[in-house]
């Protein structure tokens, strides 16, 4: 048997060539990562709950065992907005737009939060994988290649993750935290899961 074989295979839902590379990074050797490309509604609410619901939805699309992630860009000066809507007032406004929005507060600093969810099918209970990466928001720096990398520099670095070598984001990321808790849940898991 190939080491392919002994391999968990998940589907993950997703849209974003930027997650699902970072995705299969974080998982390689660990989980196979089967992308699917179904444009799911963007709930609003608080984001456990709209992780929750995105993952129903594409376990009944699918009518299978899926993933799902959504990420939240979190300002502390407002209280954890722009939260989950961060991709449409990063879309309205741009990386100054976002530092602009935080000129008449000292306090810079953010949060990125993401919630990975999992649901076994149709009409099953999601379970939710989050991980939180602490920072503060700053004028763009390195490439635009992935959403808000430019402007979000994590606690302890002075690079933002877009300049950071993509490792090094692996190593401390939201994405990456919340990958650990999913790969801790599986290893407990029999494979038929
Ligand atoms: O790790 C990241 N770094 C920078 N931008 C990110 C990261 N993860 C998500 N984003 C961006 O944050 C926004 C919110 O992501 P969401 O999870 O709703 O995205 P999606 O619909 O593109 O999958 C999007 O604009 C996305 O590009
Ligand atoms: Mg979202």
């Amino acid at each position: 048997m190939s080491t392919t074989q002994l391999l968990r295979t998940l589907t993950f839902v997703t849209g974003n060539k930027n997650k699902l590379a970072e995705v299969r990074a974080s998982l390689d050797g660990v989980i196979d990562v089967i992308a699917v490309d179904i444009d799911l509604p963007e709930l609003q609410g608080e984001p456990g709950s709209i992780a929750e619901e995105k993952c129903r939805m594409a376990a009944q699309q699918v009518n299978g065992p899926v993933i799902i992630e959504d990420t939240c860009l979190c300002f502390n000066a407002l209280d954890g907005l722009p939260g989950p809507y961060i991709k449409w007032f990063l879309k309205k406004l741009g990386h100054d737009g976002l530092n602009r929005m935080l000129a008449g507060f000292e306090d810079k600093s953010a949060y990125a939060l993401c919630t990975f969810a999992y649901c076994r099918g149709p009409n099953e209970q999601p379970i939710l994988f989050e991980g939180r990466c602490p920072g503060r928001i700053v004028p763009a720096r390195g490439p635009p290649n992935f959403g808000w990398d430019p402007i979000f520099e994590p606690t302890g670095y002075n690079e933002t993750f877009a300049e950071m070598a993509l490792a090094t984001k692996l190593d401390i990321s939201h994405r990456s935290r919340a990958l650990t808790a999913l790969k801790q849940y599986f290893a407990g898991q029999p494979m038929d899961h």
